[in-house]
């Protein structure tokens, strides 16, 4: 371990902080619905520091973009309070099924969710100015900016905005890569940066976590 490089002890450390998280039966059968669907689900350790912040945040109305069949949905569920509904968006009908018998699973409580089947950007639009704790992106990184736009709009002062992937699986800091998935995960990273509302910070988690607090 002492020849290690600085990289190897990185990659190590982030196998254990993914490998220390224990999830539940409930989580389990998700993530092997999600396989199967293709709707890829938050790592586990990216889903813990998710509950820890919506617990920190206190946040009792949290909005998910890209529901998947819903672990990282449990995840954010499990740090809010009892009392807190999660509205949680995704354009594909199935994925939504699927959540739905995940929260079964977890024995959540319906009127703790809500789901809206529908684009996205559509539906953002109409949602309340400055009214939400916690706002959760994990949708395609091509749709970020128009997302992390909308989501300094619905989050209340105070609240938090959380982006997963940000890193666009990996490529964000490659120099060369001009691809349009990259573009758009500067765009969106660039938004708060220049947001003098926010602080930002990434997490590397999973293939990066951007956190940033919108001012009191
Ligand atoms: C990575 S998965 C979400 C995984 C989920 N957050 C989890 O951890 O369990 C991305 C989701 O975004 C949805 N999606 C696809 N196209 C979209 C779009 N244009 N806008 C928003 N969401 C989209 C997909 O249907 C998919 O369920």
């Amino acid at each position: 371990m002492t020849d290690e490089t600085p990289a190897q002890t990185t990659d190590r450390l982030n196998a254990y902080a993914e490998a220390a998280i224990i999830e539940d039966d409930a989580m389990t059968g998700a993530r092997l619905r999600g396989e199967e669907l293709g709707a890829r689900a938050v790592s586990p350790a990216t889903g813990a520091l998710l509950s820890l912040l919506a617990r920190t945040a206190n946040a009792e109305h949290v909005v998910e973009i890209g529901t998947g069949v819903g672990v990282s949905s449990l995840w954010l569920l499990a740090g809010m309070p009892s009392t807190g509904i999660l509205t949680t968006i995704d354009p594909e009908a199935e994925h939504h099924r699927a959540a739905r018998e995940t929260f079964a699973d977890a024995e959540i409580a319906p009127g703790r969710t809500r789901l809206i089947n529908g684009a996205p950007t559509d539906v953002l639009t109409r949602l309340a100015d400055e009214s939400y704790d916690l706002v959760f992106v994990d949708g395609p990184p091509l749709s970020y900016p128009t997302f992390v736009a909308e989501s300094v709009r619905i989050l209340r002062p105070g609240g938090l905005l959380v982006v997963n992937n940000a890193s666009a699986d990996g490529t964000i800091d490659d120099r060369d890569a001009a691809d349009p998935r990259t573009l758009a995960a500067r765009e969106a990273a660039t938004i708060v940066a220049e947001d003098d509302r926010f602080l930002p910070a990434i997490v590397p988690v999973g293939t990066g976590l951007l956190a940033a607090a919108k001012a009191r």
